[in-house]
């Protein structure tokens, strides 16, 4: 028998949702991955990446980041990121196979990824853009969920409107165009008892 971590579920993929926000383009790609190859994927990224607890120096004080995170790219990749130099962990089977799905899906060669793991609700990202010089203008991150659903907070940055998204198991959520110059985004903490959940930002970094 095939092994089924890289088998093809295109035919459980519902349509894409262009979410209705005003100066940027996001869109929400519902069960992208099936819920049984978002599990082996899960599982599997649990296991074998590198996970780190990083840590800020803010006010003179060291504080370590609610959630852990793994770095991963091409070797070039060097990435700051909240403060935080990182060189990049190399690519393992399973962030390639969902990074090619990611550039089938939008057409772009992603040579980067950037993993999240919220242990529980208490671990949360705080509100920021991706807009490092490193992305260029209009970056177009690739934001695949794994584990527990979250509320995914976008807010405009001049009109403070704000929009939320429940990104779901084996969801898949596109940020292109001004997304990144006109809004933040972030997971907030919950005190609902919670699973756990990985993120990956697919990214393409420019190398000069
Ligand atoms: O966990 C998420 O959905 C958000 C992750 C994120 O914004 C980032 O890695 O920059
Ligand atoms: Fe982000």
């Amino acid at each position: 028998m095939q092994l089924p971590l890289f088998s093809n579920n295109e035919k459980v993929a519902k349509s894409p949702i262009t979410l209705p926000l005003p100066e940027a383009q996001v869109r929400y790609y519902p069960q992208w991955l099936s819920p049984e190859q978002a599990n082996l994927y899960k599982n599997s990224l649990e296991h074998d990446l590198p996970w780190r607890q990083d840590s800020l120096r803010m006010f003179g004080k060291t504080i370590p980041i609610p959630r852990l995170q793994s770095w991963h790219g091409d070797p070039e990749c060097l990435y700051s990121y909240s403060g935080l130099s990182l060189s990049p962990a190399p690519w393992t089977k399973v962030l390639i196979a969902i990074r090619d799905k990611c550039r089938d899906e939008c057409n772009v060669h992603f040579n980067s990824v950037l993993a999240n793991w919220y242990r529980h609700g208490q671990d949360s990202m705080s509100m920021h853009s991706d807009d490092e010089p490193e992305l260029g203008p209009n970056p177009v991150i690739a934001s695949v969920t794994l584990g527990a659903a979250r509320p995914f907070v976008l807010k405009h940055k001049e009109t403070g409107e704000r929009y939320v998204q429940v990104l779901e198991h084996g969801s898949l959520l596109l940020m292109q165009g001004s997304t990144q110059s006109h809004y933040l985004h972030g997971i907030a903490k919950t005190a609902k008892p919670i699973g756990d959940r990985i993120n990956l930002t697919y990214r393409k970094l420019i190398i000069r």
